[in-house]
């Protein structure tokens, strides 16, 4: 979906360190190919949400370089950060009036968004009247009408419970195959990340760095059931272990 074949995001032995002195992040190299969807894991602190905020722009690296093929980012939140007095329709609307798009063409985007995450039914409630679910489906709506090249999402399911967290990880792979859009996903869940990603980067803390990576070769769609069959099963001990082999290597160390 890039103008050409360069990668859509890369980083290239980048540290970031926080006035204060926390090493958040250390000689991380990572490459995200156009249309590829990607997952990131680690233990809590380890800069996941740092990593998402070098890729967006919103932090500059202590050492080390970042390159976006795409200035078209999506950014998806745990929070949905909709504004409770403005309909759904004009929370969706809103990154394009922030953007300068049309009123026209904002209200069509907003429109089109709304009909994919299957909302048109609620453009005129307020975010409160909604569900945890639906609130995080206004969100992604929102971010959708930027067209985006490179979605960054940071951890977006982590507050609904579990039926709902697998039903809108199933929207959003839905919409990844359908725009192939570049995408990071942050998530606690290892099943999530192997669910979704044609790859799982493992990350470890102290400093925050990336311990090894797990192709997730399963063709999409993915249906649920793909998660009760012996390939699933063998992909998230895969990222299970590395998961662990950095946690031990942090005792080591502390030892
Ligand atoms: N603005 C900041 N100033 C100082 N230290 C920070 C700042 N933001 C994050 N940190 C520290 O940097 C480290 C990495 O934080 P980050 O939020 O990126 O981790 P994370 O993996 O996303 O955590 P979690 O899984 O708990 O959300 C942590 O030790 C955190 O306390």
């Amino acid at each position: 979906m890039t103008d050409d074949d360069r990668p859509a995001l890369t980083m290239e032995a980048v540290g970031v360190r926080y006035p204060g002195g926390t090493v958040a992040l250390d000689g991380v190299t990572l490459s995200l190919a156009p249309g590829e969807f990607t997952a990131v894991v680690g233990p809590s602190g380890c800069g996941k949400s740092t990593l998402l905020r070098l890729a967006a722009g919103l932090l500059a690296p202590s050492a080390g370089t970042v390159g976006r093929a795409t200035e078209r980012l999506g950014y998806v939140f745990q929070d949905p950060t909709l504004l409770p007095w403005r309909s759904v329709r004009r929370n969706v609307e809103l990154a394009g009036e922030l953007t300068g798009v049309p009123a026209r063409e904002r209200r069509d985007r907003a429109e089109e968004a709304l009909r994919r995450v299957g909302l048109s039914h609620v453009a005129d409630a307020l975010p409160g009247t909604l569900s945890g679910g639906m609130r995080m489906r206004v969100s992604l709506a929102r971010t959708l009408t930027g067209r985006p090249e490179l979605m960054l999402f940071d951890e977006p399911f982590g507050s609904v419970d579990e039926i709902t967290r697998a039903r809108l990880g199933d929207d959003l792979q839905e919409l990844f195959v359908a725009d192939g859009f570049a995408g990071l996903l942050v998530t606690h869940s290892v099943a999530e990340a192997v669910y979704l990603s044609q790859r799982v980067l493992v990350m470890a803390d102290r400093p925050g760095r990336l311990v090894g990576e797990v192709a997730v070769p399963l063709p999409y769609p993915r249906l649920p059931e793909v998660r009760f069959s012996p390939a699933f099963t063998e992909l998230t001990s895969q990222v299970t272990a590395l998961l662990q082999g950095g946690a031990a290597d942090r005792i080591e160390v502390a030892a």
